[in-house]
């Protein structure tokens, strides 16, 4: 570093043994962090009570004491500092100081009790006994084993994890990576790195290339080396997976891959990356196929998918219930709903009832979810079976099965058709990492499932569904599918659809429009490619209010304050924006509403994580699934509590979440699961709903702006929409297609196993040939 004088001598290690009092400055990516400590002792020439210490640490906790080793430096600004090169935590030697220690955050389960018995049960080089031989702990009463096995566990990864984590900052890998990193390789972690950088490529989900690339220049490796290629090769098609594509096609691959490496050496040609790519084929790490590159993973789901939907479609369906029944029954329904169905809606009921697997598509309003109850009333009836989950309590199994790719939109099912919806994950029992309880082996049960917001499901969640639907199971899948595509890879429901190789009905009359939405009436103008400026008229759900992206703060803040004159529960508004970053994007939008929705206040507790407070009373955001704690990606819950560190038995700071009633306790290494939720990003929005929506559209958001993201933002509004913004930018927006085709072979594949296009046309007409009550108006 410039202007800085180095002082000290080489040869001893020193050290300054401290307590952390605060964090001046931390970069979370790198995890690079500033502090200022109360030194407790030192070898090094230094008279001051207080220093700065300043390098790359895993997890710094304030209060705590730890031993810090490097040199004084002193800043021609800020004075004396010391560049730590290694730490670690200064476990205490005296008997109250390993107690707290041993009944802190970092060890589950142990309360000052258990910590004291353990003690006095191996006195005070308790720990020093316990790395030796963890076995010593089985004599101290109390003790669960799963929690001597934990504090044995992180004892032991402590000790490895922080040289890891300090090694690996030096070549500015964050905690999160560093932990992934430590996750794979444990203790050999430096060596792989040390050897071969890109190995981490291969093995470490989210390391890029070029930080591999990086650390490979320092250790002197190759530009044309073999692990080098392979490494762009594969990082080349993660990249693709987070764009949604299911596989490359090879030129588009060996091209990226060059622009990736570079052309630095003659030998970097399209030949060697083709031969490359043959060599991870054989070495199965990819799948290469009639010119179609793919991750493994997503071979195998694509691939499995599509068998799947063979095995159920060809099996047949228990039911002859003669039409003139079936029209009786279906008027019967119609009487009690006191609504007569659309053509396309009796058509999609009767037709749900004889296939196998059917799909029903359509826009908001046109009687999804109206379907979906004539279909489970008709199934009912026919089969005699009652849709009151109460009436098969352990007696039989219940045999309708309703599922969600979200928690939100498995909420919704049951709000909308009064019956029992749980999440897809919840339903197949994810098991915290990477696998479902329920697959082939271990089928769901039950007669007929209907799966919502099935355009959401991307093919690793639809392959693991369908691996788990048994022979006999009916299913029925629901979406819209002019939303957005899935998150992760695929378009399922779309390419399913394009096949032509399983029944599908689409709504397209609008009956909630009838009730004079005009919110439904502008996602339908929109789905046809009809909206002008006159359809962005005021009316009385919906307003346009013009602004630029530097007023946006201002105007989005003067909604909030008219609403709350009104008497409006401010946390009923949800913003939704396409983007985190600029003037006017999610980051900013939240800040300024945390300050107007929930201000600080003397006797509301917050805790500070970085640059974001955390506030009890804050409407948050979860980030990632959560399944054991019963929270999905997507979900919105209030903090509701903050506990701080001396306020529970646990000795952790905690932060608590309700989402609708549910409590979920977060503490410091799970705050990254939550961000605030005053705005939300659209993607994020997928399969909710709120009462009113206020949507900020401006032309900085250009790069976002297609159709099916402002369908799927306009379409989350129950009540009332406002779009804030530029005309001009929502208007090119909406008249924008998604040209980001997606690679997927899932339509080959299904024709590949399925009747051709004509026997299903086939098919289709003998279906137009069945009379319907129609033909008889
Ligand atoms: N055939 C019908 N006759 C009269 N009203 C109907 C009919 N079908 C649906 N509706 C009414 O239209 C409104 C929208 O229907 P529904 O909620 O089923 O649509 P949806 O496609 O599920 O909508 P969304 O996707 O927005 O949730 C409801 O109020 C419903 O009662």
């Amino acid at each position: 570093m410039a202007n800085v004088e180095q002082m000290g001598e080489p040869d001893i290690q020193k050290y300054i043994k401290g307590e952390l009092l605060y964090t001046i400055f931390h970069n979370d990516a790198e995890h690079f962090s500033i502090a200022k400590i109360k030194v407790l002792d030192t070898n090094e020439e230094l008279h001051d009570k207080e220093i700065v210490v300043k390098g790359y640490f895993s997890n710094l906790q304030e209060t705590k004491d730890y031993i810090f080793y490097g040199q004084m430096e002193r800043h021609n600004k800020f004075g004396l500092q010391y560049q730590v090169t290694s730490y670690e935590s200064n476990i205490p030697e005296t008997t109250d100081g390993l107690i707290a220690y041993l009944s802190s955050d970092l060890f589950y389960g142990i309360g000052k009790k258990t910590a004291s018995k353990i003690i006095n049960h191996l006195g005070e080089n308790a720990i020093s006994q316990i790395l030796t031989n963890p076995d010593v702990l089985t004599g101290v009463q109390g003790l669960k084993a799963d929690n001597a096995e934990h504090l044995v566990k992180t004892l032991q990864e402590n000790e490895g994890f922080e040289h890891v984590v300090v090694h690996l900052g030096k070549f500015g890998i964050g905690l999160k990576l560093a932990q992934k990193i430590y996750q794979v390789y444990k203790d050999e972690s430096i060596d792989v790195l040390n050897k071969d950088p890109y190995q981490y490529v291969f093995d470490v989900e989210g390391f890029g290339f070029q930080k591999a690339d990086e650390i490979a220049n320092v250790n002197g490796l190759s530009l044309t080396h073999p692990n080098r290629i392979g490494a762009g090769c594969i990082f080349v098609l993660q990249k693709s997976v987070q764009e949604g594509h299911v596989y490359l096609p090879a030129e588009e691959c060996i091209v990226k891959v060059i622009q990736l490496l570079g052309r630095a050496s003659a030998e970097l040609d399209e030949d060697t990356i083709k031969n490359r790519l043959d060599g991870l084929n054989t070495e199965k790490k990819i799948i290469v196929q009639e010119g179609k590159v793919y991750l493994p993973s997503l071979y195998y789901a694509e691939d499995g998918f599509a068998s799947q939907v063979k095995r159920l479609i060809t099996k047949p369906v228990e039911h002859d219930t003669p039409l003139a029944e079936m029209m009786k029954i279906i008027g019967d329904i119609e009487e009690a709903e006191t609504l007569s169905y659309g053509k396309e809606q009796f058509h999609a009921i009767n037709q749900a009832l004889h296939a196998k697997l059917m799909i029903v598509t359509g826009g908001p309003g046109t009687g999804k979810t109206t379907v979906i109850k004539g279909i489970v009333d008709a199934y009912s009836a026919i089969h005699r079976v009652s849709i009151d989950p109460k009436d098969y309590e352990k007696k039989s199994e219940y045999p309708f099965v309703f599922t969600a790719p979200t928690g939100r939109a498995a909420k919704r099912l049951t709000e909308s058709t009064g019956l029992p919806a749980v999440t897809i994950h919840r339903l197949l029992g994810w098991d915290g990492n990477n696998g479902f309880d329920k697959d082939q082996n271990e089928p769901l049960s039950g007669k007929f499932l209907i799966v919502d917001e099935f355009s959401m499901v991307d093919i690793w969640l639809a392959n693991s569904l369908f691996k788990a639907i048994p022979d006999d199971m009916q299913v029925l899948l629901v979406g819209d599918e002019d939303q957005l595509p899935s998150v992760g890879p695929g378009q399922v429901l779309t390419d399913l659809l394009a096949s032509d190789s399983i029944p599908f009905v689409s709504l397209n009359e609008v009956y909630r429009q009838k009730e004079g939405s005009k919110i439904i009436q502008l996602a339908h103008t929109i789905k046809n490619d009809e909206c002008t400026n006159q359809t962005l008229r005021n009316d009385k759900d919906f307003s346009f209010l013009t602004c630029n992206q530097f007023q946006m703060v201002d105007v989005i803040t003067k909604i909030f304050a008219s609403a709350e004159k009104k008497g409006i529960n401010l946390k009923d508004i949800q913003v939704l924006a396409p983007m985190y970053r600029t003037e006017a994007g999610i980051t900013v939008i939240n800040k300024t509403l945390q300050e107007i929705v929930n201000p600080k206040t003397k006797r509301r507790r917050e805790v500070k994580v970085y640059d974001t407070v955390f506030r009890v009373g804050d409407k948050v955001l979860q980030l990632v699934n959560q399944p054991e704690d019963g929270v999905s990606n997507g979900d919105i819950g209030e903090i509701v509590a903050i506990f701080f560190e001396d306020e529970n038995k646990e000795n952790v700071e905690q932060i608590v979440v309700t989402f609708e009633g549910k409590e979920v306790v977060y503490e410091r290494k799970d705050y990254t699961n939550i961000m605030h939720a005053y705005c939300i990003s659209i993607h994020k929005s997928q399969g909710s709903e709120f009462p009113i929506v206020v949507m900020p559209v401006v032309s900085t958001y250009r790069r976002m702006l297609r159709k099916n993201l402002l369908y799927t933002a306009i379409t989350r509004s129950k009540q009332s929409l406002i779009i804030c913004g530029e005309k001009q930018a929502f208007l090119q927006g909406v008249n924008t297609m998604d040209t980001n085709k997606r690679y997927t072979d899932l339509i080959k594949q299904l024709r590949d196993r399925l009747p051709s296009d004509q026997d299903n046309e086939a098919a289709e007409e003998n279906m137009e040939d069945e009379i319907t009550p129609y033909d008889f108006m």
